[in-house]
């Protein structure tokens, strides 16, 4: 049985990414959707009677949650097609004030997850499959005030680029998606509450369209591309932070 892997499938990227999956590969048997709240999940697939969703209620934070998705995979031993890391968590807060448990979080959910998800769903990968992983443009160089998120996000970006040519020997495809500010919960939990002035200043910064770097994504991928890095604004930041010393650039980087 063909399946299509979500990681926070609830809302916000992941939710357009499962409007995009059904969308683009109606061949796939199963979407299988995972986020922390089940009837989050049971909406999202109500919005598709015609397509077939195994919901995965679970925390990516917690070991013994990942151990449960490696054994419900390991008793259906489906044919995974596409895997998107997408879930993520953000804390926006000075390190030294900053609760032990939001960065415990940002590590769990943003780093190890999308390595151990990857690992287990590997497993269950043949030739042609696709990875998608979302990162974002904070991976380009370290931001204060987001000192473990953009760390995170270098993380995955790095990981990303050496998975990419280590599974292309095995016909994998793994593309890694770097987008700035998109308007979601994590955006409104991030910039619109923050007490510090940068984070409130990332919302001068242009918003992308859920829709179309979903489609976007999903079209490079299939085309063997590694990054992508949506919006003219974003990728000259990219540009930016590959020119100029990061040893310069954290000193102004503030998120
Ligand atoms: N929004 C933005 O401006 C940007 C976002 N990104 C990245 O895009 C990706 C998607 O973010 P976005 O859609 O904005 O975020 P949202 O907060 O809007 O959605 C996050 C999704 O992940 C799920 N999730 C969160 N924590 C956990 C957890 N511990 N276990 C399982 N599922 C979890 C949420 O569901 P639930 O709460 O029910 O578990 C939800 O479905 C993230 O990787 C983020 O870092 C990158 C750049 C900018
Ligand atoms: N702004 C951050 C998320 O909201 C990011 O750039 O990843």
């Amino acid at each position: 049985m063909s399946v299509a892997i979500i990681t926070g499938a609830s809302a916000g990227l992941g939710k357009e990414y499962v409007d995009a999956v059904v969308e683009q590969f109606p061949q796939i048997h199963e979407l299988w959707i995972i986020s922390r709240h089940e009837n989050a999940l049971q909406k999202v697939a109500d919005q598709y009677p015609q397509r077939e969703f195994k919901l995965i209620p679970l925390d990516l934070n917690e070991d013994a949650d990942l151990q449960k998705f490696s054994d419900t995979i390991s008793k259906f031993n489906p044919d995974v097609k596409l895997l998107i890391n997408n879930a993520g968590y953000i804390n926006s807060e000075a390190f030294a004030k900053q609760d032990y448990d939001k960065q415990r979080m940002m590590i769990g959910v943003n780093v190890i997850a999308p390595t151990l998800i990857t690992k287990i769903v590997l497993k269950y990968m043949k030739p042609s499959s696709l990875i998608v992983n979302v990162c974002s443009t904070s991976a380009f160089a370290p931001v204060q005030g987001q000192s473990i998120y953009s760390s995170t996000k270098a993380y995955v970006y790095s990981l990303s680029l050496s998975l990419h040519w280590e599974l292309k020997k095995l016909g994998i495809k793994l593309l890694v998606m770097c987008p700035g500010n998109m308007k979601t919960n994590m955006y409104q939990y991030n910039a619109l509450n923050a007490t510090n002035k940068s984070t409130q200043a990332i919302g001068y910064l242009p918003f992308l369209d859920l829709h179309v770097i979903t489609r976007k994504s999903l079209s490079l991928v299939q085309k063997g591309h590694i990054v992508y890095t949506p919006g003219l604004f974003y990728k000259t930041y990219r540009g930016v932070t590959k020119m100029l010393p990061h040893t310069i650039l954290s000193r102004f980087l503030k998120g």
